[in-house]
């Protein structure tokens, strides 16, 4: 099974935002990831708008309901726990949202939700199922936990995402076979509790191929670093390089 690569253009709508204007457009960046052939597009609000505003997710949502990218998904990731998130994505209905726990001030993703949280648990589990409601595939964000994912299938959710920071800081060291196996236990666990298994955070053309030979993930949504290579290697060139990769090739 190919995983599905979802472009995530954060970082587009970060040097956007350096100037007045919309110059490079996000959403421009995101159709030329999908003409390359990408098989979706990821956004993730903050609260402050660092990068991608409510515009540019209505403008994502807009460019996907064309015809042509009929079988392209979209990913809305964020907090819902911040009362940002909720309006964005019920005034969107995304094919995926991926419910990550940064707080309003945090630089980036640094770890996931965890289903054992007694205190939150409650409102992730009535979270996803409004949003299951409004037709939303539900995504949890969360660290390479094999124990953590039988409370996640708890909540309600349709699958996880693995937090992926720490493989990206193992690869190439002493500890990455170390790295790898906790990933294949999450994963393996993670479809034996009945959930699929997406991947993001800091993945890149080096070590994504690494990665995927655990087998078993869907979807990686990546952005930071393909966007990094797409200044090197153009746009289209570095995605294809990614589906090669998702393809197994
Ligand atoms: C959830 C995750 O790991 C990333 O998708 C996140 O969107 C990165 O956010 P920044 O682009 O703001 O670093
Ligand atoms: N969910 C991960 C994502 O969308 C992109 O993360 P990164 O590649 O920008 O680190």
């Amino acid at each position: 099974m190919p995983t599905a690569l979802s472009v995530n253009i954060n970082k587009i709508a970060l040097l956007r935002n350096a100037r007045p204007g919309n110059v490079p457009d996000p959403v421009g960046f995101g159709r030329l990831a999908l003409e390359a052939g990408a098989q979706g597009l990821t956004v993730h609000p903050r609260p402050d708008e660092r990068h991608i505003r409510r515009g540019d997710v209505e403008r994502t949502a807009a460019l996907l309901a064309e015809p042509a990218w009929a079988a392209a998904e979209l990913n809305v990731e964020g907090n819902p726990l911040l009362p940002h998130f909720l309006p964005i994505v019920r005034g969107v209905r995304p094919d995926q949202v991926t419910l990550v726990p940064d707080g309003p001030d945090q630089n980036t993703s640094d770890h996931g939700f965890d289903g054992r949280d007694a205190e939150q648990a409650p409102r992730l589990r009535d979270l996803t199922a409004e949003l299951k409601a409004l037709g939303c595939r539900v995504s949890l964000f969360v660290d390479a936990d094999e124990a953590a994912m039988e409370p996640a299938a708890r909540l309600g959710v349709d699958r996880v995402e693995l937090y992926t920071g720490p493989w990206a800081e193992a690869f190439g060291t002493g500890s990455e076979a170390a790295s790898l196996g906790r990933f294949q236990r999450a994963a393996a666990a993670a479809a034996d509790a009945g959930l699929g298994v997406n991947a993001g955070h800091d993945l890149s053309l080096a070590n994504l191929g690494r990665f995927l030979s655990i087998g078993g993930i869907e979807e990686v949504s990546i952005g930071h670093a393909l966007c990094a290579e797409a200044l090197e290697h153009g746009v289209a060139e570095t995605v294809r390089r990614y589906l090669r990769l998702c393809s197994g090739r």
